[in-house]
């Protein structure tokens, strides 16, 4: 449900889809493994891990997926590797054996005999087969420093003072309080670990446990030896044959690679000579190049001149200077890949993000990486997809792709009750019913239009209100269109929703089943039911969708809950703020937080509710008594300091851990905008909002609409900053986004 933007650099669509890809291999995988647990030590026992690390006796009811999968096709690589002929193993020990006299003035890169049998570079398919493949790479790469990058993660996340000691104990997996986090953590690191290793392996680069730090790597021809060794090396493909540095230490892992990288630019050495393995699309680059087979003509997925460049092909004696801010790790590609001319071919990973607007003064990002953590999350939501083009057009949010009539009990009751109000034929239900400007579009929820208009009914005075037209009606469906631009909207994008009667009306349609003549009762009846709805409500027909919502809001609501006509559309549904209040208890250590929008307190009691200290702000008096009404019924109002007065004001004395920032919208016609924009359409302005948050933390979220433009909140981060935007999903249907910066971004 949410992604990661990191104003790194470019990390475009295939990679994501091949993300997606491998999560569901992984996924069926595991299903064809379900059961078998303790094969997962011996997984980590292959991979040089403790099995702690991720076997069964580590935890037994967690098991990694990607592991699980991955041991799946290390078991079937295996079977294929008993295949291997006598003949073939052979010959590749004697490469080897040359490997052995080319480096025999190195130590590390001896060779033991019994690694040689399993390691995954000399049982390769064949002897050329020099490089590690993308797969076998990895398991040596994770092999040799899953355990430190591991470790290096867990002591980064919990490296401050407060932090209890049962973080540091040396077996974190087996401490109950840290186990699960552990496990986590454990998952996360391996798959930020495992997709950084994939991206560089498709930019062109090897890994290869050699560790030459004296200088020296393999030399093309001879296949990579696996050999135990605390250093690795990461290879730009090159035709030069000289030398490669060490690129950086184990425990630091991929991270400093790009580090090493800025000294190999200062050197400005050529890289070293590494025959690549990945698949080629460029035979001519590759003939002209490759010193070691000139001759072969692979496909290669390194697709322009810019792509041979950055992948040393085009020039031997080419410098690492040319390489600028990698995507990923905050450190290098090349600088040729900016390329502006639109060559269909070009990876898309060599693609620039092509952003057009410009926010708040703040400069738009050149080279920024946007991940999904959620597969198929921006195919679920055109809001998220930055690269979208914007057009005038609604699209939205619905399961229902197609126009089907609706048979339903209820449908009858409800024109049942509409006759009832005087329409014998029930036919207001063929017309045009007023709605009011609603808060939501069809987009977000079945139930909003239907609400509208059955609380329009319900409150006496809906179907005679001429208001503007916001919806099309049919006798057995409901049709909606954007509420304020209905009449440009075409009919083949309306989208049917499924008729939902609030509880309070439909106790209201089982006492009409029997109409004519008990129609005085009826009418009766529902008077006195309209009257025991809170004036706000009765009084605003507006807000009957509301009422009928009212649990979502809050589930303690009938226990005194009290709200103002701005308080029910705005106020945070239960579900959204319980979620948000428990990823800041999550990610900060601290334990004070301002809710500088406080409004009813929807927000407010979550995180007290989750053990803050809350500051509680509203310019509204009228608002701060709703809301201390609404701390003492969830029993946190002690919890709570309430503060009337302008945030913008008094942000500056203000000393917190994270800031909450929920600032009015406009009202709910902020949904009736394509895009909402949250330095002109909000009050206060956004920009500033935020830039005063940061003077009291960089913890600080922010609650927006659902069509927010997401590059202008990107934006927000700043050059070099990052964000983490969440769409939040109620009853399937997206309602607001949720964003977070600093301490409050999940680490991946
Ligand atoms: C959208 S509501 C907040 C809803 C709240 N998150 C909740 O769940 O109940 C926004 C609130 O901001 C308040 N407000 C508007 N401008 C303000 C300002 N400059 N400083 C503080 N509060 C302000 C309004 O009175 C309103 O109650
Ligand atoms: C007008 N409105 C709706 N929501 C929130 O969006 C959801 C879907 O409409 C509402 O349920 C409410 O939580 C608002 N939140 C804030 N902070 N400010 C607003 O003006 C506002």
């Amino acid at each position: 449900m949410c992604f990661l933007f990191t104003d790194f650099g470019d990390y475009e669509e295939a990679e994501k889809d091949e993300l997606e890809e491998l999560e569901v291999s992984n996924v069926s995988d595991v299903a064809a493994e379900e059961g078998d647990v303790d094969s997962e030590a011996e997984l980590m026992l292959q991979m040089g891990l403790p099995v702690q690390f991720g076997g069964s006796s580590f935890e037994k009811n967690f098991v990694p997926l990607e592991t699980r999968a991955k041991e799946h096709k290390i078991r079937k690589k295996k079977k294929k590797k008993a295949k291997c002929s006598k003949d073939l193993r052979e010959s590749i020990k004697e490469a080897i054996d040359g490997i052995d006299e080319v480096c025999e003035d190195h130590a590390s890169t001896s060779i033991d005999q019994t690694d040689m049998e399993e390691s995954p570079a000399t049982t390769g398919e064949s002897a050329t087969d020099v490089n590690l493949s993308s797969q076998e790479g990895w398991e040596q790469y994770w092999n040799q420093y899953g355990q430190g990058l591991l470790w290096q993660g867990w002591i980064t996340k919990h490296k401050e003072p407060d932090i209890p000691s049962d973080y540091y104990n040396s077996e974190p997996w087996n401490c109950s309080t840290t186990k699960e986090e552990w496990a986590v953590h454990y998952n996360e690191s391996y798959w930020h670990y495992y997709q950084e290793f994939e991206y560089w392996a498709q930019q062109g680069w090897t890994f290869d446990g050699l560790g030459d730090c004296e200088g020296k790597a393999a030399q093309v021809g001879h296949p990579a030896p696996s050999v135990q060794s605390t250093n690795h090396t990461l290879h730009m493909p090159s035709t030069s044959t000289e030398s490669i540095d060490c690129l950086s230490d184990c425990v630091t892992g991929l991270k400093n690679i790009n580090l090493d990288l800025k000294e190999m630019e200062r050197d400005s050495k050529p890289l070293s000579v590494i025959y690549e393995s990945l698949p080629l699309q460029n035979p001519e680059s590759l003939e002209a190049h490759c010193p070691c087979d000139p001759g072969e003509s692979e496909p290669r997925d390194v697709g322009s001149a810019d792509r041979d460049a950055s992948s040393g092909h085009a020039d031997p004696s080419q410098p690492v200077s040319q390489l600028s801010k990698n995507p990923l790790l905050g450190g290098q590609v090349p600088i040729n890949e900016r390329s502006d001319d639109d060559d269909d071919d070009e990876p898309p990973e060599c693609k620039q993000a092509k952003i057009k607007r410009r926010y708040g003064g703040i400069s738009h990002f050149k080279h920024r990486t946007l991940r999904y953590l959620e597969k198929g999350i921006k195919h679920r939501s055109h809001f998220l997809d930055m690269h979208r083009p914007v057009k005038n057009v609604h699209i939205f949010f619905s399961e229902d792709s197609e126009v089907k009539p609706i048979k339903s009990k209820t449908v009858n009751k409800v024109k049942n009750f509409l006759k009832g109000l005087g329409d014998p034929t029930g036919d207001v239900l063929n017309e045009k019913v007023p709605l009011p400007n609603v808060e939501d579009s069809p987009s977000s929820s079945d139930s909003d239009c239907v609400d509208q208009s059955n609380a329009s009914e319900s409150t006496g005075d809906g179907s005679s209100q001429s208001k503007e037209t916001n919806s099309t009606l049919t006798s057995n469906s409901i049709w909606c269109s954007d509420c304020a631009t209905s009449a440009e909207q075409p009919s083949d994008t309306r989208q049917l929703f499924s008729l939902q009667i609030p509880d309070y009306l439909q106790v209201e349609a089982e006492d009409l089943d029997n109409v004519g003549d008990k129609c005085k009762k009826k009418k009766k009846k529902q008077k006195k039911k309209v009257q025991s709805l809170p004036p706000e409500i009765a009084a605003d027909p507006h807000l009957a969708k509301y009422w009928a919502q009212r649990y979502r809001l809050f589930s303690r609501f009938d226990e005194g809950i009290k709200l103002d006509e701005e308080g029910w559309f705005s106020v945070t549904p239960e579900k959204i703020a319980e979620h948000i209040a428990y990823r800041v208890r999550q990610c900060i250590s601290g334990a004070v937080v301002v809710d500088a929008f406080c409004g009813v307190g929807g927000n407010a009691i979550q995180f007290a509710l989750a053990g803050m200290h809350v500051i509680a702000v509203d310019i509204d008096p009228v608002k701060l008594d709703l809301a201390y009404n609404n701390a003492l019924v969830y029993g946190v109002a002690d919890r709570i300091e309430l503060i009337c007065a302008d945030f913008m004001c008094i942000a500056r004395d203000l000393k917190a851990d994270a800031v909450f920032l929920s600032p009015p919208w406009g009202g709910p016609d902020y949904v009736s905008a394509e895009t909402f924009d949250i330095k002109t359409m909000m009050s206060p302005d956004g920009y500033p909002l935020q830039a005063l948050s940061q003077q009291i933390t960089k913890n600080i979220i922010y609650f927006v609409p659902r069509n927010t433009d997401v590059e202008q909140v990107a934006s927000l981060a700043g050059p070099g900053g990052q964000v983490e935007i969440e769409q939040n999903f109620l009853n399937k249907k997206l309602k607001t986004m949720t964003v977070y910066f600093g301490d409050l971004i999940r680490k991946l």
